[in-house]
């Protein structure tokens, strides 16, 4: 099976995307003890879609991050490069543009929408895995009305040392096990670890979206740290 590197070839990290879609859901459930339907309704809760509204969550996956903001009577356009995901969503819902959401195939790095389409865009769990985070971030400001937001769900480091050292244990040793027995994938779960410690802090990932022009950035810590929240605005 394809497990993307660090350097995260685009088609290797589709390819490993579309090899892991089937069981992708459930093994979040697994392996984040449940943590990860808290922190999708804290997304929502940050991205606060308001009826009528149209929001961009990119790299939607399966669309799980996607479907509470129709819940709030927003619509939603889910995006993602991996054809896998999408279908195995599209798939369950009955559709690929059912109730609200709309599963659109299309890269992070030059997103196939027009400037100023969305009112609101976020990306849970995907931004770690681009290959360019600086032009996904500007891409996401061109296609955001000014006035709008984003919201960044993405793993993080916690912030006292010997914890976040036991938690790294945790992802190196434990973890690709678990989501190995789940989904016979451990390769790809691998990545998932080494994606995580070598992803930038939260005061970091800050300074990246305000390098890609976001205003008024700011973030918080869920579950510890293990997961932050990023929220920033287009203010022109
Ligand atoms: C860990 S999954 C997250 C899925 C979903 N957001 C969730 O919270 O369950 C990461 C997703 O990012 C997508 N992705 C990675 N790089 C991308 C890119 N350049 N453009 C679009 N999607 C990308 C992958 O295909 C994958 O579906």
């Amino acid at each position: 099976m394809t497990r993307a590197k660090l350097d995260k070839k685009p088609q290797d990290v589709a390819a490993m995307f579309d090899g892991i879609a089937e069981n992708y859901d459930l093994v979040n459930d697994v392996i984040s003890l449940g943590q990860d339907r808290v922190w999708r309704r804290a997304v929502v809760d940050a991205v606060d879609a308001h009826s009528g509204e149209l929001v961009l969550d990119l790299a939607a996956g399966t669309g799980t991050s996607s479907e509470s903001f129709i819940r709030k009577g927003a619509r939603v356009i889910a995006c993602d490069f991996s054809l896998g995901m999408l279908q195995n969503g599209a798939r369950r819902r009955g559709g690929a543009s059912r109730g609200g959401v709309t599963f659109v195939a299309g890269d992070a790095l030059s997103l196939p929408f027009a400037d100023e389409t969305f009112d609101a865009v976020t990306i849970s769990f995907g931004l770690r895995n681009v290959a360019d985070v600086d032009q996904a971030l500007r891409e996401l400001l061109r296609v955001t009305r000014v006035g709008g937001r984003l919201v960044i769900c993405e793993f993080s480091h916690i912030p006292v040392e010997f914890v976040d050292k036991l938690y790294s244990t945790y992802l190196m040793a434990a973890l690709p096990k678990i989501a190995g027995a789940f989904s016979g994938r451990s390769e790809a779960y691998d990545y998932l670890s080494e994606s995580i410690m070598a992803w930038p802090d939260q005061a970091e990932l800050s300074r990246y979206l305000q390098g890609a022009g976001w205003s008024r950035v700011a973030w918080r810590n869920l579950t510890l740290g293990t997961v932050a929240l990023h929220r920033g605005f287009r203010e022109k």
